[in-house]
């Protein structure tokens, strides 16, 4: 439990004088929470002696500053954890998005959405809001408790020894729930990861679930499922907690009840004076009360550990070694030499070599599954190639620094994502500080100039989750403007293949003529003209290079190439122009 406590108050880093100071305004609560048994006693003397004199205006007085005095330190106190918790969040939450953007790609196959998002969402959430307010009321409690405690022994040794067994016995209670719970907490979060997860699943695959008229509703019993299993999680890890609670609430009333009538039949009995035996009365239910207080944060210990678990987890996925060397732009020749690669024990690139001189454009075609897509991924570094290098201009992509190196390479993906912003935004995010004309210049080029001006906002049109208010065609011209106003020497493109319309084919056609002219080209092609066009053919089999020319060379040598061409031109009714 104190490991946990540790724990904790390190994660709390830079927060931790917040905590320090919400810990200092929570022990000053206390004491103005004090003078009210201050002012009770007055008045209780003042009856039970008979005193003469304005006592109840000044235990009035006492009271008024008791209370005022409490209200203000809560406020602090709170103001104090609710900032030490929100920006503690915040902080981890950037840590791990900056990590994430680092991370090997295998971290994002082995590890789901739903995982990470649990981590940054839900497990963040728990965490900003309770780890303050655990620190802060334990480290409170435990000192507030001990000083009320010797007061109190001090006070009366007789009726202190009571309260004493019974805190001792109630901790006791409270470390077997600690130790009961410590392999619940983890199965009711990994119910809840679970439960996102499905979540997710459910909403994405939703067009899907109602497109296919799921007769035996297959999506909503594995919705059900993982709820049941969420339920039934919650409900053991109650069902173990509930006994420890059950008995620790019995301890502390118990103790509470004996030790006040103690406090009461001393007073009767004449062996203390009354207004002492009422005060000792209220002084034991303050006593009480932090006991529980603090007892109930530590019964979430277990919770929040396991959170912390899973945040760490996916707070920290593997890093590409980062080489640190500037790639300056200026040679941009590329060079396969002899690469192996593989997805977990699936080999998919078997010792491809290939040179790409700069300026030069190169196809990349095959089968489906051949390994087109996983080459150009090894070219931009997301993956490391596990045996043979990859370099440009001259030097092995992993001595470079990633993101500058990334800098000079645009890539526009087949399925393309654009963010829950306005379109300049999104065009924007290929150059942050791009000015209003370079924004619309790019636009223009693309050939998108003229539908988002169609649009009710304009350019500050915002475009929904993935750009859900546009077609398939404009998502896919923005995605071109936004590597255009990049404006990268080394452009990768997988070219689209979805049913576009001719007009759209055109315009797209035309907006990837803008973007790549005088670039260095490596592009998955599936059009006829931009194969054509290319400077040289690389024909993927396998993952191996099968066959590498020009289109007229390949075509005289047959093979698949050939026959790729052949079967396509009848399929799609390609032309050649
Ligand atoms: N992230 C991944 N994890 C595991 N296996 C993968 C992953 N991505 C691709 N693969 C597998 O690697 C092989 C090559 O895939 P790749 O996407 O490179 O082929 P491709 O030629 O681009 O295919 P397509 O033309 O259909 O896009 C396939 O068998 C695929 O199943």
């Amino acid at each position: 439990m104190i490991d946990i406590l540790k724990k904790l108050y390190c994660l709390s880093e830079k927060e931790q004088p917040y905590i320090r100071k919400s810990v200092v305004y929570g022990l000053l609560y206390s004491a103005f929470e004090l003078l009210q048994f201050l002012a009770v006693y007055l008045v209780l003397r003042a009856v039970a002696t008979h005193a003469e004199g304005n006592i109840p205006m000044q235990a009035f007085g006492v009271m008024l500053i008791s209370i005022a005095g409490c209200i203000v330190m809560h406020a602090q106190s709170n103001i104090k954890q609710m900032r030490a918790g929100l920006y503690m969040a915040a902080d981890k939450r950037i840590d791990i998005g900056n990590k994430l953007r680092h991370a090997a790609m295998g971290y994002f196959n082995d590890s789901s959405l739903g995982k990470i998002t649990a981590a940054v969402s839900s497990k963040l959430y728990m965490i900003e809001n309770t780890v303050p307010s655990i620190l802060s009321n334990v480290l409170q409690g435990i000192l507030y408790t001990a000083v009320l405690l010797v007061g109190f022994l001090c006070f009366q040794w007789k009726i202190g020894l009571i309260m004493v067994i019974s805190a001792v016995l109630y901790c006791v209670i409270v470390q077997g729930m600690f130790r009961a719970t410590q392999n619940e907490a983890p199965r009711k979060q990994q119910a809840v990861t679970k439960l996102i997860e499905g979540v997710l699943e459910y909403i994405q695959g939703i067009v899907i679930i109602r497109s296919f008229q799921d007769d035996n509703n297959r999506a909503e019993v594995r919705m059900k499922q993982v709820l049941n299993e969420s339920r039934a999680a919650e409900t053991s890890y109650e069902k173990k907690v509930m006994p420890y609670t059950v008995i620790s609430q019995i301890i502390l009333k118990c103790g509470s009840v004996l030790a006040m009538y103690a406090a009461v039949v001393m007073g009767l009995n004449g062996q203390i004076a009354v207004e002492k035996s009422a005060l000792a009365v209220i002084w034991l239910f303050v006593i009480f009360n932090q006991l529980q207080l603090a007892g109930s944060m530590i019964a979430i210990l277990q919770n929040v550990d396991t959170a912390l678990g899973e945040i760490e987890e996916s707070g920290n996925p593997p890093q590409l070694e980062n080489g640190g060397e500037t790639f300056i732009g200026k040679n941009c020749d590329i060079t396969v030499n002899n690469i192996c690669f593989s997805y977990e024990k699936k080999n998919v690139i078997d010792h491809v070599s290939l040179t790409i001189p700069q300026k030069t454009s190169t196809a990349i075609v095959g089968y489906s599954g051949s390994g087109k897509t996983t080459l150009c991924n090894l070219i931009c570094r997301f993956w490391d190639v596990d045996s043979g290098s990859i370099s440009i201009g001259g030097k092995d992509i992993r001595q470079y620094n990633t993101d500058q190196m990334l800098e000079n390479i645009s890539v526009v993906f087949q399925n393309v994502y654009l963010f829950n912003d306005t379109i300049a935004n999104n065009i924007r995010f290929g150059k942050p500080d791009a000015t209003d004309k370079e924004m619309i210049d790019a636009a223009k080029r693309a050939c998108c100039h003229d539908f988002i001006m169609q649009l009710p906002d304009q350019y500050n049109t915002v475009i929904g989750e993935n750009g859900a208010a546009l077609s398939g065609g404009e998502k896919q011209r923005i995605s071109i403007a936004r590597a255009m106003i990049k404006d990268a020497p080394i452009v990768i493109l997988d070219e689209a293949t979805s049913n576009i319309d001719p007009e759209n084919e055109q315009l797209i056609q035309h907006a990837m003529e803008e973007l790549t002219r005088d670039k260095t080209i490596i592009m998955i092609a599936h059009r006829l003209k931009t194969v054509r066009n290319a400077d040289q053919i690389i024909v993927m089999n396998q993952g191996r290079i099968a066959q590498r020319g020009t289109h007229e060379q390949l075509m005289k040598q047959g093979g698949i190439y050939a026959s790729l061409i052949n079967v396509r031109t009848e399929a799609l009714g390609w032309k050649l122009s």
